[in-house]
């Protein structure tokens, strides 16, 4: 190790979170969500350095090797971890991206964090990458990354992929730091988003606030990328969804552990007669009270029997310093008990719920176990669970329940969709998928399957990689025909 790298991946996180013991010593163990679901396999396939916050405050850590992946810890202290992570990037942008589910706090001392561990980054990233390398910066912790790395650094490649939804023009605007952040974007070569509507508001923010000629054509999934003139260079943009390993999880689900392990926890949850499933951080993005108060409103009008249908939510802890998600935590678990106590009976719960992380082979093993899944989130990126448990189910057995709000429904169409915000469509559609034709189901899990199957992760990463690694004449072409001020 020690000589610098061709391939950077930049994020919040570093793909493990170091863990301290009880007995004071440490260990590495993964780090939640999806992103690092997704960048883990391409990373270890391209032998590349990572760049990131190993999840804790006021650790010192050279870079090392862990698991065949080069990682490159960023410090953060306390004091940043409560301004920059939990404050800006989860208190500011992550609920003002997310439809302002809740009210997004502006905090010009949250703002300054950010500037400055935005440049900290910039900072490590250009001591990681090789002349010419190519940088891959992640996410909404690090909008300003882009600009800053290039003037570090004008010899490098930059992407730039946001994992969540980039909102609507008229709410980006509440953003008092609206143009800083858009300009720290537009250091990138190529930005990514899951959708073209994330790229087609980019576009016209670049116009709007930086002053900047752009195309005017729609966004095509990728294809038909958009470009932004930025002096003498030119920035496009394009949608890529992003996916999962699906053929690593049709593969372990197949295995005798986990089929055996899936019949296990019918057992242990009584064998009822339909399973019905959440797995999801604990985020209010994701609409977890929204299915609960499906199942309590069924339950009470008598279309649901609490002897034959249950829920497993599996729920793992996420930014619990964050006053909206402690907030949120109550008011779940308070659900979770009323169901309960009002339609359970002594040591069969209606509603089972765990608030830790779980091994991923047994995440697997329920996924195969349930007859609906249940993904409901009031906005989300993409989801990458609603994709997993489709990977899972080679039997084309199950149902999926999934929010229209989410990157996606834009793909799995034969799911049972519904509008989160209508509880009585989400009922009706809960009720359709508990009591659907078995062909019937086997149809659209079929068609979901062929979708996730063949678009993977590593497409996805393909697919982004080559657009950004494409010949900048390419681009030039583009802008005579269609850009425009
Ligand atoms: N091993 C394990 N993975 C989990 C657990 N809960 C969620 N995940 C994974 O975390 C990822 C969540 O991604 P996604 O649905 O896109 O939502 P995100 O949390 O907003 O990134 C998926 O790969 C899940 O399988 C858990 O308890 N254990
Ligand atoms: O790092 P945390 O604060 O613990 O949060 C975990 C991750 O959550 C978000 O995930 C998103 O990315 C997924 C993959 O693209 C996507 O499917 C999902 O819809 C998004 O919510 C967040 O964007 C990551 O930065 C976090 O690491």
């Amino acid at each position: 190790m020690g000589s610098a790298s061709e391939f950077v991946v930049v994020a919040n996180r570093l793909p493990v979170d170091l863990e301290t013991l009880p007995d004071g010593s440490t260990r590495w163990k993964r780090s939640p969500g999806g992103l690092v679901t997704a960048l883990e396999p391409i990373l270890r396939g391209k032998k590349g350095a990572w760049v990131g916050w190993p999840g804790v405050p006021d650790t010192d850590l050279g870079p090392i090797v862990e698991d065949g992946i080069e990682l490159h810890p960023v410090r953060l202290s306390a004091q940043e971890v409560a301004d920059y992570y939990e404050g800006f990037s989860n208190a500011t942008l992550w609920p003002l991206y997310h439809d302002v589910i809740v009210k997004p706090v502006y905090d010009r001392s949250w703002w300054n964090a950010y500037v400055e561990v935005n440049r900290r980054f910039a900072e490590a990233t250009s001591a990681a990458a090789a002349h010419g390398a190519t940088v891959w910066i992640q996410d909404y912790q690090l909008q300003l990354v882009p600009k800053m790395l290039r003037m570090l650094r004008p010899d490098l490649t930059i992407g730039f992929f946001l994992h969540i939804p980039f909102p609507p023009v008229e709410l980006f605007m509440q953003m008092p730091w609206r143009r800083e952040i858009v300009e720290g974007l537009l250091g990138a070569d190529l930005i990514g988003f899951h959708l073209p509507g994330g790229a087609q508001n980019f576009l016209y923010l670049a116009r709007r606030l930086a002053g900047q000629q752009t195309s005017r054509g729609n966004v095509g999934v990728r294809s038909k990328l958009g470009v932004v003139q930025v002096g003498f260079r030119n920035v496009r943009v394009g949608a890529f969804p992003i996916s999962i390993d699906s053929g690593q999880l049709d593969e372990l689900s197949r295995t005798k552990s986990v089929r055996d392990r899936a019949k296990q926890i019918r057992k242990e949850l009584g064998n009822p007669g339909k399973i019905m499933l959440g797995v999801d951080r604990l985020d209010y993005t994701k609409g977890i009270d929204v299915r609960l108060n499906a199942i309590r409103e069924l339950l009470e009008e008598g279309r649901m029997d609490p002897a034959q249908n249950i829920m497993v939510q599996l729920a793992t802890p996420s930014r619990e310093r964050v006053e909206s998600y402690i907030q949120m935590r109550g008011d779940i678990e308070q659900q979770v008990g009323r169901i309960n106590g009002e339609f359970g009976q002594v040591g069969r719960p209606v509603v089972h719920y765990l608030h830790r992380p779980i091994p991923r082979q047994e995440l697997i093993s329920f996924f195969v176990a349930a007859d609906v899944m249940l993904v409901t989130p009031l906005r989300d990126g993409m989801n990458l669970v609603a994709k997993e448990y489709v990977a899972c189910r080679s039997d084309l057995g199950g149902a999926l329940l999934l929010s229209e709000f989410t990157g996606a429904a834009a793909e799995l169409r034969q799911a049972y969709q519904a509008n989160p915000h209508d509880l009585d469509g989400v009922k009706d559609e809960m009720v359709a998928a508990l009591t659907q034709d078995r062909e019937a189901g086997r149809r659209r899990m079929r068609a979901m399957r062929r979708q996730v199957l063949a678009h993977d992760v590593d497409r996805w990463a393909k697919s982004f990689l080559s657009a950004l690694a494409r010949d900048s004449v390419a681009g030039g072409a583009l802008l005579g025909d269609e850009l425009k001020a």
